[in-house]
Order: C-alpha cells, then structure tokens, then sequence
C-alpha cells in the first residue's frame, strides 16, 4: 500500500489557519512536501511546528485550509505507512524495552519474530543492547528517545514525521541518529523533520519551511533561502576599526572579528578593496554563504526588537 501517488506532492497544505480561541497562531501557511525528499520544518519556539504536524495528522481540527497526505486528508488506518516521533515522548514505562518494542512492532503489522529481530539489532546499533530486559522508566531521557525513534520507523514507514528527533542528545548520538535517518531517506522514505539544529538540515534537508509566528518566511531549498537572505557573508579579521560603507552592512563585529554582508549589487571583490584602501588593517578576508544559523539570527533578531518595542 502507498500513502500517494508519487507523481503529487505527498503532503501539501494550503491556506492553513489555526486559531485557539481568540488567538490565531496559525495564518495562510501553505507550503508541500514531495516523495522522497528530506524537508525540514524550522522556526522559533511557539511559532507553530507541532500544531501545524497535529493538524496535518488530525489531532487538531484546522480552523481553515487544506492540510492532505497522498492527496487526501489522513485516516488513522493509513497509518501502518506512516511514522511520527512526536513532541512530547511517551510509551508504556513499566514494560521492559523489548516488549515495548515488539508491542509496537506488531502493532505496525510485524510478526513478532521479525519485531523482535529488528528490535534486538536496533537495540545494539544505537548501543543499548544491554537494556532490552530493562523496564523502561529505567532508562536515561536519551535512551527512551532512542527506543522511541526505534519503534517509530521499526516497519521502514514511506513518510517519516520527526517532531525534534535529535533532541536533548550529546553530539556523538546526534549524529548516529542522524545517520539512522539518512539511511532512510537512501532507501526513499520521505522525511519531515522539526529542528533546531541548523547542522541538521545542512547535511540532510533538500527543501526547509521557515516559520515566524505561524507566518511562513521562507520555503524553498537550502541555497533558495540562503539568496532570500542575502547569499554571502564575508568573514574578516582585522586590526584597527572598520570603516562605514555603503557597500555592506555588518552582521557582527567583536574582538577584531566582523561579518559584513554585501548590498545588493555591491561584489566581495568590492567590499575587499574598499577595507584595503580604509587602511583596516585586514589580516584575512574569506567570502562564505551565509549559514543558516546566521539567518536564524536575523529572523530571531526582528522578533527581539518587535518584543521590545
Ligand atoms: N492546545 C493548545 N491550546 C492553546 N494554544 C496552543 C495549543 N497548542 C499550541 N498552542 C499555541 O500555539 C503556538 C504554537 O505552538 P507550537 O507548539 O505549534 O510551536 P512550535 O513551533 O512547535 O514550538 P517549539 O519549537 O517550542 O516546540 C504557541 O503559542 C502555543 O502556545
């Protein structure tokens, strides 16, 4: 059985509106997810992920809009083809790992020989082996996480709904759990992932959506938002003070250490020439794209000012 028709975006939302109450957290957001890509679903706190995730699986009622997997809006019984890792964790605390996982395994339409084999190698791979006996509320946050993610995508789900899978994780399981999810979207699962980990998405996500307030402010590839935010930085160390310039704006600046970003229409060659002949004192000049922390930080920055105000 297949969520859709691969020649149709598999999720596709449009004019999504959520309010609760008298407050709109949600408006006009419309964006689509296609077979087989790694998209990434990014903002700041509160702005909207999860809610939108709930709406498109129908644990909330949208107030408005089209929210459609495989070209129609999801049923529970299609389920069996798809995997969320919710926000908020939970499985049952007092069952041992292995039982939980093969509970869930079966319940996913494994027989129990093969949820238990996938689970007793999983267990190994992401280096529990040693706690498939263990009542699960034995276990570290992270080592839920892990069985979590584990019964998530144990029947290999088409759509793989990722609510911050890397969460709380030291760098080294970050990066396994990242591999575990690369190995997925190679085999051509389609992949939704909230996060915060800018790395994250550089490695993995083709296209990203860049929620503010419930109010998209980019959607595109990687390299499409990086241009949206101005392309390139240039990266310069120098002694002395920097001069102003109608050439760039500065980005950060401290401890002899500026990002400047070009204007439109102003080349890194000219920026480079107008810092030598102001005499900087320029002791290295390296253009880069700008990264997409750094756009976090713009967009993280408007919001700052506008709470302020
Ligand atoms: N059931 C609810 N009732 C009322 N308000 C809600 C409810 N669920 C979410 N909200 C509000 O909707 C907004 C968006 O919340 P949401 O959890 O979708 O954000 P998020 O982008 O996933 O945030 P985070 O990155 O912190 O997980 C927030 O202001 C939140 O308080």
């Amino acid at each position: 059985m297949s969520l859709g028709d691969a020649a149709e975006p598999l999720v596709h939302i449009k004019d999504f509106r959520m309010d609760f109450g008298d407050i709109t957290v949600i408006r006009d957001l419309s964006f689509d997810v296609r077979a087989g890509e790694t998209f990434g679903f990014l903002g700041s706190n509160g702005s909207g992920k999860t809610t939108t995730l709930r709406a498109l699986l129908g644990i909330y009622q949208p107030t408005a809009g089209t929210l459609h997997i495989g070209g129609k809006v999801f049923q529970p019984r299609d389920g069996a083809r798809l995997g969320y890792l919710p926000e908020e964790r939970g499985l049952y605390k007092k069952e041992s790992v292995l039982d939980v996982m093969v509970y869930f395994g079966r319940l996913k339409g494994l027989s129990k020989a093969a949820a238990r084999a996938w689970s007793e190698s999983y267990l190994e791979r992401v280096g529990i082996g040693d706690k498939a006996k263990v009542r699960l509320d034995k276990l570290s946050g992270g080592q839920q996480q892990k069985v979590q993610l584990g019964v998530t995508i144990m029947n290999n789900p088409e759509l793989l709904i990722l609510d911050e899978p890397t969460k709380g994780f030291d760098p080294v399981n970050r990066r396994l759990l990242m591999d575990i999810i690369e190995e997925h979207k190679r085999a051509g699962a389609t992949v939704i992932m909230v996060t915060h980990q800018m790395e994250e998405v550089e490695r993995l996500c083709d296209r990203v959506i860049l929620l503010k307030d419930g109010v998209s402010r980019a959607y595109g590839t990687v390299e499409e938002v990086q241009e949206e935010f101005g392309g390139t930085v240039c990266r310069v160390a120098y002694d002395g003070v920097l001069p102003a310039s109608g050439l760039y704006d500065v980005v950060s600046d401290s401890d002899g250490h500026a990002e400047l970003a070009p204007r439109p229409g102003a080349g890194e060659a000219a920026v480079l020439r107008e810092l030598v002949e102001s005499g900087a004192g320029i002791r290295s000049f390296t253009p880069a794209r700008i990264s997409l922390d750094e756009i976090f930080i713009k967009v993280y920055g408007e919001q700052n000012e506008l709470t302020e105000a």
